[in-house]
C-alpha cells in the first residue's frame, strides 16, 4: 500500500508514519514536506492509495493553496488536527481561535457515532495539541464522526461525496487510544490498495534522515586499560589543573554515583573540535602538532566522519567510556536556529568586543588518555587509545606523582573570599510580558509548548579560578549530569540533573524532565508526587513526550519506540522533577550521534512544534542560548555508546572573559501564571548563581 504523508512541520508527523507502519509492514510511506512538493509527486498523486495531511503549527488558511489540492482529488485521504481544519475549511466551516483555553498536552473523551473509521470503536481518548477550532461546520457536505465529552466540540468528520476524513485530536499520541483500529479502518475499509510498485522517481522520494557515514569501518585504535589504586578523582583534579590545562570531567556527582570520567587532551592522537555556525566551518586541531583541519560544514556531520576514521576495539566492556569524543554542542548548533554565538562579538551588553571567531557554538575533544572511576566498585582505570604501530606510555604515572596526596578529599579552594558579582538578569516585569507573549502565540496555535529562557550574565568582582567555582557549585548542587569542561574556546560547569540521550549497542533513552518543584524541608517525595502530577505538568511533559517519539522515529525501527512508564517523580538536591523515559532501537548503520542530530535540541529545551518554537522563541529572547540548551557528554571510540545531557542548571564562559553566563527558563503553557514562570527561573538560577558568592 502506497501512502503520501504530508509533514506540515510538526513534532508529531514521525509518530503518524509509525501509527501507520504499525497496521501493516506492506506499507510504503513517501513523506513530502507540504511547501516543497514537487511536481513529480503532483503528475503522479493517483500512483498513492491513500493520503494523511499531517499537523502543523498555524492556521489552516496558511496552507490552503497547497491542501486544498488534495480535497480536490478523489484519493482517500486522512487529515490530523491542522489536516482536519483543512477539511473543514475546505467545505466552508469556520476555523477559528477557541472561545475557551485550549487543551495543549490534556486528552479528551471522545464519544463516536460507531460508524465509518469508528466502527467498533464507541469512545476513545484523544489527545488534543490545538487552540483553533471548526464550526459552522457544514452538514450538507461533511458528517460528525465524534465530539468531546466535555466541551461538545466536533473533533471527526467524513465528507459526503469523497473518501476524505478529518480527526482533530492526534491519534498518534501516546494518550490517544483505540488509533489502531480508527486507522486500519481507514486504511482497510477506505482505501483499495493497489498493486503496482510506485515509479522510482517517486519511491526514494524522502525527507526520512539517513546516517552521516557507514560506520562498519575498519577499527583505528585498540584501547589499553591499566587499572590503578583508587583516587578521588575530585581532588585528584584540584591537584593536577592548572590555569591553561585543559581537560574535561563529567562528573557523576549525585549520591551513589556510577562513573566519571576524565578525559586529558596530552596524548599524541588527542584533538580538540569546534564549530562556528555562522560560517558553518568545523575546525579539528591536533593537540600536539597544533595543525588545524578545516570542514566547511556543520559540525554533526564533520564529527560523523572523524569518529568513523578513529574507530576503537577492546577495553573492559562494563565500562562506558574508553577514549573518543567529550564535550558541548551549544543551542545555535543546529539548522533550526538563525543566531549563532558570534552575535557576542557584536559587543552586546557586557561583552568584551572580541573577533566572531571566539566565540564557537561547539567545542569537544576527541580524548586519548582517560580516567574513568567506577564509583560503585571504587576501581579507577587509564585508558589509552593506541594504533598497531604506537607503543604504550605510563603517562598517568607522571599524572599521579605529581599528586602526593590524591585521597584528600578536601574541598580545599584557592582565592579569597569572593565579593557579590555584578548579575544582569531579566526583571520580573519584562520576564512576565515575555510569557504573555509566550502564551499569545500559544492561543493563535503557532505553538503548543515554549520553553523560554532568561540569559543571566555574572561578572564576578574579580576573576575567579573556575575549578573552585565549580566544587562550589557542586557543593551547593551535586548532580547526575555534573561536570568540568576547559577547552579552548570554552569553559563549562554544570550541575545538570537532565539526561538528554544514552545509546548503548542500539538502545537509545531519553529522560526529559517538565515540571520543577523547590524542595523545601515540608517536601519529601510523596508530597512531590502528588503535587507534580498535576494537569499543568503532566501536559507539558506529555507534549515533549510526544515530541521525542517523533525525534526516535525518524531513525529507529518500527514498533520498537516505546514508553513503559508515563511519569515518574525524581528528587533532586535543590528541587523535585517530574520526568519520562522513552526508549527505543537503532540499527547499523545508524549510530546514537545520528539519533542526537536529528533529536537536537533537546525538546524539553523547545517545546512543540518544535521548528516553530524555535523561531518564536528566537524572536523573543535576546541573545543566542550559546552552550545553554545545548547537549554535554560523550561518544565513546567504539561508536557503540554514548550520554549527553542537558546543559541546565549550569554556567560557561568564553576564552577565560570575566563575564560567567547561564541560562534559566521554563516550559510555557496556557496554564502558566506567569508570576509563577519568573519565580521558577529564579528557582532554577539559584542552582547556580550562590557558587559565585560563597566561598566554598
Ligand atoms: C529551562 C530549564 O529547565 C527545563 C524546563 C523544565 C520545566 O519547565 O520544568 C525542567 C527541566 C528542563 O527541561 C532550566 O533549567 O533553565
Ligand atoms: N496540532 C495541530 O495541527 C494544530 C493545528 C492548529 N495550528 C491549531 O493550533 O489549532
Amino acid at each position: 500500500m502506497r501512502i503520501l504523508v504530508v509533514d506540515c512541520y510538526d513534532s508529531y508527523t514521525y509518530n503518524v508514519c509509525d501509527m501507520l507502519q504499525r497496521i501493516s509492514k506492506d506499507i510504503h510511506i513517501v513523506l513530502v514536506h507540504w511547501d516543497k512538493i514537487a511536481e513529480k509527486i503532483w503528475s503522479n498523486l493517483h500512483v498513492f492509495d491513500a493520503i494523511v495531511i499531517g499537523p502543523g503549527p498555524g492556521h489552516p488558511n496558511d496552507y490552503s493553496a497547497v491542501l486544498n489540492k488534495f480535497w480536490e482529488t478523489n484519493i482517500p485521504t486522512l487529515g490530523i488536527c491542522l489536516g482536519f481544519q483543512s477539511l473543514c475549511l475546505y467545505y466552508g466551516a469556520t476555523v477559528e481561535k477557541m472561545s475557551t483555553l485550549p487543551w495543549h498536552g490534556r486528552a479528551a473523551t471522545v464519544i463516536t457515532t460507531g460508524e465509518s473509521i469508528y466502527q467498533g470503536v464507541s469512545e476513545v481518548k484523544g489527545m488534543r495539541y490545538h487552540s483553533l477550532y471548526a464550526h459552522n461546520i457544514p452538514v450538507k457536505d461533511l458528517t460528525i464522526l465524534a465530539t468531546t465529552k466535555e466541551d461538545n466540540l466536533a473533533v471527526a468528520v467524513q465528507a459526503k461525496r469523497a473518501p476524505h476524513y478529518g480527526i482533530l485530536y492526534h491519534p498518534e499520541s501516546i494518550c490517544s487510544t483505540h488509533s489502531q483500529t480508527v486507522i486500519n479502518n481507514f486504511l482497510l475499509h477506505v482505501v483499495k490498495p493497489s498493486t503496482a510498485d510506485l515509479p522510482t522517481s517517486i519511491s526514494s522520494y524522502n525527507v526520512r534522515p539517513t546516517p552521516f557515514v557507514d560506520y562498519s569501518v575498519q577499527p583505528c585504535f585498540k584501547v589499553c586499560t591499566q587499572e590503578l589504586s583508587w583516587f578521588d578523582p575530585l581532588s585528584f583534579i584540584e591537584k593536577i589543573e592548572r590555569d591553561n590545562s585543559f581537560f574535561c570531567f563529567l562528573d557523576s556527582a549525585k549520591e551513589p554515583g556510577e562513573f566519571s570520567m576524565l578525559g586529558f587532551t596530552t596524548g599524541p592522537n588527542a584533538y580538540t573540535i569546534h564549530y562556528q555556525k555562522s560560517i558553518d566551518e568545523t575546525t579539528f586541531t591536533h593537540c600536539v602538532s597544533q595543525q588545524q583541519n578545516k570542514k566547511p560544514y556543520n559540525i554533526w556531520k564533520a564529527v560523523a566522519e572523524f569518529m568513523s576514521e578513529r574507530k576503537a576495539v577492546g577495553g573492559l566492556k562494563q565500562l562506558p567510556f574508553h577514549g573518543g569524543l567529550m564535550g558541548v554542542l551549544g543551542y545555535e548548533a543546529n539548522e533550526m536556529t538563525k543566531k549563532s554565538a558570534s552575535e557576542y562579538s557584536r559587543g552586546l551588553n557586557a561583552f568584551a568586543s572580541k573577533t566572531a571567531e571566539s566565540y564557537v557554538d561547539a567545542e569537544l575533544a576527541f580524548v586519548d588518555r582517560s580516567f574513568v572511576f567506577d564509583l560503585v566498585q571504587k576501581r579507577v582505570y587509564a585508558q589509552t587509545l593506541i594504533k598497531e604501530e604506537q607503543t604504550l606510555e605510563n603517562w598517568w604515572d607522571e599524572l599521579l606523582l605529581s599528586d602526593s596526596d590524591a585521597t584528600s578529599n578536601s574541598l580545599s579552594h584557592k582565592g579569597d573570599q569572593p565579593k557579590t558579582p555584578t548579575v544582569t538578569i531579566s526583571d520580573r516585569k519584562s520576564y512576565c510580558k515575555k510569557v504573555q507573549d509566550c502564551q499569545s502565540y500559544l492561543l493563535s496555535g503557532d505553538s503548543y509548548e515554549l520553553c523560554l529562557t532568561d540569559h543571566i550574565l555574572v561578572q564576578p568582582s574579580k576573576s575567579i579560578h573556575d575549578f573552585d567555582l565549580y566544587k562550589r557549585i557542586r557543593n551547593h548542587n551535586p548532580a547526575s549530569y555534573a561536570g568540568f569542561m576547559r577547552l579552548p574556546h570554552i569553559t563549562h560547569l554544570s550541575a545538570s540533573p537532565e539526561r538528554f540521550c544514552k545509546f548503548e549497542n542500539g538502545h537509545c533513552h531519553f529522560s526529559p524532565i517538565k515540571g520543577t518543584l523547590k524542595r523545601t524541608p515540608t517536601t519529601n517525595i510523596e508530597v512531590a508526587k502528588e503535587t507534580l502530577l498535576n494537569v499543568k505538568d503532566s501536559s507539558e511533559l506529555n507534549m515533549i513526550i510526544d515530541l521525542i517519539r517523533n525525534d526516535l522515529y525518524q531513525l529507529a525501527t518500527v514498533n520498537s519506540v516505546s514508553v513503559p512508564q508515563l511519569y515518574s517523580v525524581e528528587e533532586h538536591p535543590t528541587v523535585y522533577s517530574l520526568v519520562s523515559h522513552i526508549y527505543g532501537d537503532i540499527k547499523a548503520p545508524t549510530t546514537g550521534w545520528d539519533v542526537l542530530a536529528h533529536s537536537f535540541p533537546p525538546g524539553s529545551m523547545t517545546g512543540a512544534p518544535k521548528l516553530r518554537s524555535i523561531q518564536l522563541l528566537e524572536e523573543l529572547e535576546s541573545l543566542p542560548r550559546g552552550v545553554y540548551s545545548g547537549i554535554f557528554g560523550y561518544w565513546d571510540a567504539s561508536l557503540e555508546k554514548g550520554e549527553f545531557s542537558v546543559i541546565i542548571r549550569s554556567t560557561f564562559r568564553y576564552h577565560n572573559e570575566n563575564i560567567w553566563h547561564i541560562g534559566a527558563g521554563g516550559a510555557i503553557t496556557v496554564l502558566s501564571t506567569p508570576d509563577g514562570e519568573f519565580d521558577e527561573m529564579l528557582l532554577k538560577v539559584n542552582s547556580v548563581l550562590p557558587a559565585f558568592s560563597k566561598s566554598n
